[in-house]
């Protein structure tokens, strides 16, 4: 796609015990699906911390930030804004359009929310999107809209200052030295760890 200038995910809300492991996530899929950067309430120190932390492992760039004031995030952002929900319109019907939107170099801010969100959110939203009008859940809305804003390119994606690296195969689970070009067995290998 003609890139926008910086793709960012806002999490808006988060309720500590009960959302780490969502909004964690929310990081973690912003940051494998192509976005620049996320913006955390403060709140969620835990989940900044994981998410740097895969960063500074498995390479970036990826900026995590923790702010109080989505509020004025929102209403103050110079760019194009993206809320998610399942109330909004289809995001096979507006993708297009939000590419356009933003094919100047313009920046785009993505919003999902946790809990109920402002309608004031709906009101600045630039588009309002379903990735379908169904229930489920902000990891997998965001998932799915950065997969269609980007048509598939994020998945091709290189990523830098990388200590780690997965080598991608059939069966097992390998991790490498970034850089290291032998491939090393999965008994030589450090076994990888999906437990986040
Ligand atoms: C579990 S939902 C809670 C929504 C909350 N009950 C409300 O009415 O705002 C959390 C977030 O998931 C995202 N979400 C859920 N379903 C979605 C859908 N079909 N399309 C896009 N985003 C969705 C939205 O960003 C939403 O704020």
């Amino acid at each position: 796609m003609q890139e926008a200038r910086e793709v960012v995910v806002l999490r808006y809300g988060h309720r500590p015990g009960r959302d780490d492991r969502m909004t964690t996530h929310v990081g973690l899929t912003a940051r494998a699906l192509g976005a620049d950067r996320v913006v955390f309430p403060a709140n969620a120190g835990q989940s900044a911390e994981t998410v740097r932390d895969i960063t500074d492992r498995f390479g970036g760039p990826f900026a995590v930030e923790l702010r109080d004031d989505q509020k004025a995030i929102v209403r103050g952002f110079d760019g194009v804004v993206v809320h998610l929900t399942m109330y909004g319109e289809r995001v096979q019907d507006v993708e297009g359009e939000v590419r356009e939107a933003v094919r100047d170099g313009e920046d785009l801010l993505v919003v999902v929310g946790g809990e109920k969100v402002p309608w004031a959110l709906y009101e600045r939203a630039d588009f309002n999107v379903g990735v379908t009008n169904q229930p489920h859940s902000e990891v997998a809305g965001l998932a799915v809209f950065l997969d269609r804003l980007f048509e598939g390119e994020e998945l091709d994606r290189e990523w830098v200052d990388a200590d780690r690296e997965v080598v991608p195969e059939p069966t097992g689970k390998t991790v490498i030295d970034a850089g290291e070009s032998d491939r090393e067995g999965s008994d030589a290998g450090e076994r990888g760890d999906d437990s986040k």
